[in-house]
């Protein structure tokens, strides 16, 4: 089975549903994420859930644990393969999502969005160091006994070490030359695998191109 999971970061669930059945020899799974949810809400998941592919349903909770812990019972029927929460939303928020979700669903917790860099960690009071950053929040993660984390390329071996049987996203994605757009820390599919990736969502890429089939199956040759 494909790593890759692509982002079907779009509003309009026709072309959602398009994109999806044409590329879906060539990739593990589908993401919806907020972009998708917010127009077509529970009965868009549904819809895409019926092409036949595990579906990661992206909606980042970040809030109290009651109501992150109330939001991810609420979304217990659609029994997502994997869902994300801010691992900034602290430890007890993370174990009320856990315990809340599906036996089956993954919850992966967000360290450092990719579309931020150093100057970005500094003007929010962080330390501006990536690395740093992504190995606290992946030990939080840990022991607050989610499933995973999601991070950048860049440090996921770094995070892969201080949490041997974790789960790790990787979005952020480029085909070599591949235009960056607003993410800052790019990796390619092939280097995020060997750094011990589990999985890799990738959107405009594939979704952008003029043909999305031949797109996925190039990246899919490169793994
Ligand atoms: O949680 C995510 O999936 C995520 C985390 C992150 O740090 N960066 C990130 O880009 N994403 C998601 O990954 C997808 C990346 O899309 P592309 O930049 O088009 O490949 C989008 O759906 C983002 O919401």
């Amino acid at each position: 089975m494909s790593p890759v999971f692509v982002a079907l970061d779009t509003p309009d669930i026709e072309r959602a549903k398009a994109i999806a059945t044409r590329v879906r020899h060539h990739v593990g799974g589908l993401k919806l994420g907020l972009e998708f949810f917010m127009a077509n809400g529970r009965h868009g998941v549904h819809e895409i859930a019926e092409i036949g592919l595990p579906i990661f349903l992206d909606l980042k909770f970040h809030d109290i644990p009651n109501t992150v812990g109330k939001a991810v019972q609420a979304l217990r029927p659609l029994e997502p393969a994997i869902i994300t929460v801010h691992a900034a939303g602290g430890r007890a928020m993370l174990e009320d999502a856990k315990a809340a979700a599906p036996t089956g669903t993954k919850v992966v917790a967000v360290t450092m969005l990719t579309s931020l860099d150093a100057n970005d960690l500094r003007s929010i009071g962080l330390s501006p160091d990536p690395h740093e950053q992504v190995v606290r929040l992946a030990e939080l993660a840990k022991s607050a006994g989610v499933d995973g984390i999601v991070c950048s390329g860049e440090e996921v071996k770094a995070a892969h070490a201080a949490w041997k049987d974790g789960f790790f996203v990787v979005p952020g994605v480029r085909p070599a030359n591949g235009t960056a757009g607003d993410q800052k820390r790019v990796v390619t599919p092939r280097a995020a695998l060997d750094a011990g990736a589990s999985i890799l969502v990738i959107g405009r890429p594939i979704t952008q191109a003029q043909d999305p089939d031949q797109a996925a199956r190039e990246i899919e040759a490169t793994l």
